[in-house]
């Protein structure tokens, strides 16, 4: 069985933690509250989703899972926001807009050798909408990055490293670590490595939607990936009571102050988050709905976090490439 050291390495510094803690007691209420919301696969079929059946489908996600973090804007900023079809898109759904519209308007996004020469003004047009994506140069150079190493290791087709993965997620979003400097979303705590691979697991998942579990989206294992530790899943688990904050932490976050990127408290709410999702996940299963994954259980408390309700307090601010 192929080693996936993320929960593992999560559940380490949770048992340590010092700045969030994990309130068990809220479990089981949030399930019976919300989780008659749970779905069991997320639909792919968005307007701002490209999809068109084949592997160019699959290509398109890989460009879309480079370049899926860290949308919010800096205190006074506006809102990075994409037009398509006459509706405004942001975050995560003003990237996958902006590509969508790129990609159909004839940009070679899903070409390596394309992505491996890309200009600032060719990028600043394919996101081009109202205010500014952030990091918009860390995303350049891991997009062109990302086409470099297609093409010196995977003939320049991500469908080479998915069909390597033979039916696993946990070997794709390891082998992608290993490969592509971008996703090496893993921080080193009191000696230890804490990995979270974010941007990598997501990738299988959103194959996995995308294709309904087939084809390029056929994994055997999904059930052993863990939650994609971003910063909306943490504000709901807020909410929901099932994560708490040490005075001062929580005090930084309602002022939107920036937390920064690998401090002990950011590494700390990303762990707990993790472990969270399991804890809910056990509590699905005590309720009979034994095939809920974490997965499953992400894309519940991440389509929660979509509601005004579970936004009343911010979220954590860090401005990472890695979520
Ligand atoms: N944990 C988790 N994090 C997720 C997603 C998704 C979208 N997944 C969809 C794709 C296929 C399926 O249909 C899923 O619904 C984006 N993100 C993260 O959220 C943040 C963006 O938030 P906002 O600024 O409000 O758009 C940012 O860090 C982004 O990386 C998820 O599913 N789980």
């Amino acid at each position: 069985m192929f080693e996936f050291p993320v929960l593992g390495s999560a559940a380490w510094l949770a048992a340590r933690a010092k700045f969030v803690f994990l309130n068990h007691d809220a479990v089981d209420s949030a399930v019976e509250t919300w989780g008659h919301l749970v779905q069991k696969v997320p639909s792919w079929k968005q307007p701002f989703h490209y999809w068109d059946g084949t592997e160019e489908t699959a290509r398109w996600i890989f460009v879309l899972d480079v370049l899926n973090h860290c949308f919010w804007p800096d205190p006074g900023d506006p809102l990075w926001e994409v037009e398509m079809d006459g509706t405004w898109y942001s975050g995560y759904c003003g990237l996958a807009a902006a590509l969508k519209k790129a990609y159909e308007e004839g940009t070679p996004l899903t070409n390596a050798r394309y992505l491996q020469s890309l200009t600032l003004k060719d990028l600043e047009g394919i996101l081009a909408g109202r205010g500014r994506i952030p990091l918009l140069r860390a995303r350049l150079d891991n997009l062109r990055e990302a086409g470099r190493v297609l093409v010196e290791k995977w003939r320049g087709d991500v469908m080479h490293l998915i069909a390597w993965a033979q039916g696993s997620a946990c070997r794709l979003a390891a082998r992608l670590v290993e490969d592509f400097p971008s996703f090496r979303d893993h921080f080193f705590v009191d000696g230890q490595t804490v990995y979270f691979w974010k941007r990598a697991q997501i990738f299988a998942a959103d194959l996995h939607a995308a294709f309904e579990g087939q084809g390029p989206g056929r994994f055997l294992d999904m059930d052993r990936l863990t939650a994609f530790a971003d910063y909306k899943l943490p504000q709901v688990l807020r909410e929901l009571e099932i994560l708490q904050y040490r005075d001062d932490l929580a005090q930084q976050i309602d002022d939107q102050a920036l937390l920064a990127s690998g401090c002990r408290e950011e590494i700390e709410i990303r762990a707990m988050t993790l472990v969270a999702v399991e804890k809910l996940k056990d509590a699905f299963h005590r309720r009979g709905h034994r095939r809920i994954t974490s997965v499953h259980v992400d894309h519940w408390l991440w389509s929660l976090g979509q509601l005004d309700l579970f936004r009343r307090r911010p979220y954590h601010r860090c401005r990472t490439i890695f979520y």
